[in-house]
């Protein structure tokens, strides 16, 4: 049985050596294909990047209820801003998610065309008021993870056997949600295993994933075990979206995980790298041979269906 997690350095990634790259694409490989998720280490974003941004998400959520409120994601039709405690089920079967989070997106201007044009993940993003410098931190956080996300593509393409440069286009204008997020000290008072968050799979193409040191993840591996993914110092959780599966024609697995009740308020920010809102998920591009499983559709359409399903404010929006 499957213990734990692969760990993955993915230093060759950024080599200028082809077959260093392939070397360490073949492994990342094996773990999308196994069991979807693995801990990338050696991924080149600065420790400090990373402590500053878990030091300005303490900071926000310790802001007054009033002023998280005033950010709401009710509020966005782009799935931006605040979500309380409770106002999310990301298994609708289960109960509600005991976890607070803020989502930002991509920051474009208020006179960007798209914005202007309303085009659906293409707002603006809220930002905190008397926080100063949390905007530039949170946007540095957001830049690392997005540059690292790019990469970790390049060696999917070499694994699957794509063009090297195949998710290069697909990535030019992406849609991203990074979410802070706060899950209470649930002192003893749940027994739901999943009462930090509801078991699901990631919806996108890419989840980066930077845990504080306490524990609550778990993730259930194909052979129908719920594994503990304990923080590991240095290490980003990686693990494959629903995109991606349907794009690889199921070759890379998305995975469900989940978030039991942690012993101690626990801080994590995910970061979702998706597609651009436009690109066509199409597994024929990937495997011209193969019987594709899937429909081509477009990344916004497919990303729309799966937050409809999840956000009971978003039911019946145009958005
Ligand atoms: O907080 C975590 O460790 C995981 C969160 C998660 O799976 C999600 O937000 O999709
Ligand atoms: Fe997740």
């Amino acid at each position: 049985m499957m213990k734990q997690l692969p760990l993955i350095s993915i230093a060759g990634l950024r080599s200028e050596n082809v077959e260093e790259r392939r070397k360490t694409a073949a492994e990342l490989g094996r773990a999308c294909r196994e069991v979807g998720f693995f801990y990338a280490i050696d991924h080149g974003i600065p420790r400090q990047v990373i402590d500053t941004a878990f030091a300005e998400s303490r900071r926000f959520f310790a802001l007054p209820t009033e002023a998280k409120q005033a950010l709401s994601i009710k509020r966005s039709p782009h799935n931006r801003g605040y979500v309380a405690m409770a106002d999310e089920k990301l298994n609708p079967e289960s109960g509600a998610d005991m976890k607070e989070a803020f989502n930002l997106g991509v920051e474009l201007p208020e006179d960007h065309p798209e914005v202007v044009a309303g085009k659906p993940f293409r707002g603006v993003n809220f930002w905190p008021e008397n926080l100063p410098g949390w905007r530039d931190n949170m946007l540095s956080y957001f830049d690392a993870c997005l540059e690292l996300g790019r990469i970790i593509h390049r060696g999917f393409s070499l694994d699957l056997g794509v063009a090297e440069d195949f998710f290069a286009s697909h990535l030019a204008d992406p849609v991203v949600t990074m979410r802070i997020l706060r899950y209470p000290a649930s002192a003893g008072q749940s027994d739901r295993r999943d009462g930090g968050a509801g078991a699901h799979t990631d919806y996108g193409n890419l989840t980066l994933l930077a845990t504080d040191d306490v524990a609550g993840l778990e993730v259930l591996t194909r052979q129908g075990d719920w594994i503990d993914a304990p923080h590991v110092e240095g290490a980003f959780v990686c693990n494959i979206g629903d995109c991606l599966m349907r794009w690889s024609n199921d070759t890379y697995v998305s995975t469900p995980h989940r978030v039991r009740p942690p012993a101690r308020e626990r801080y994590s920010i995910a970061y979702f790298l998706e597609a651009n809102p436009d690109s066509v998920v199409d597994p024929r591009d990937i495997y011209p041979d193969q019987t594709p499983k899937y429909e081509p559709v477009t990344f916004a359409a497919y990303l729309k269906s799966r937050l409809d399903a999840t956000y009971e404010h978003r039911a019946g929006e145009k958005v």
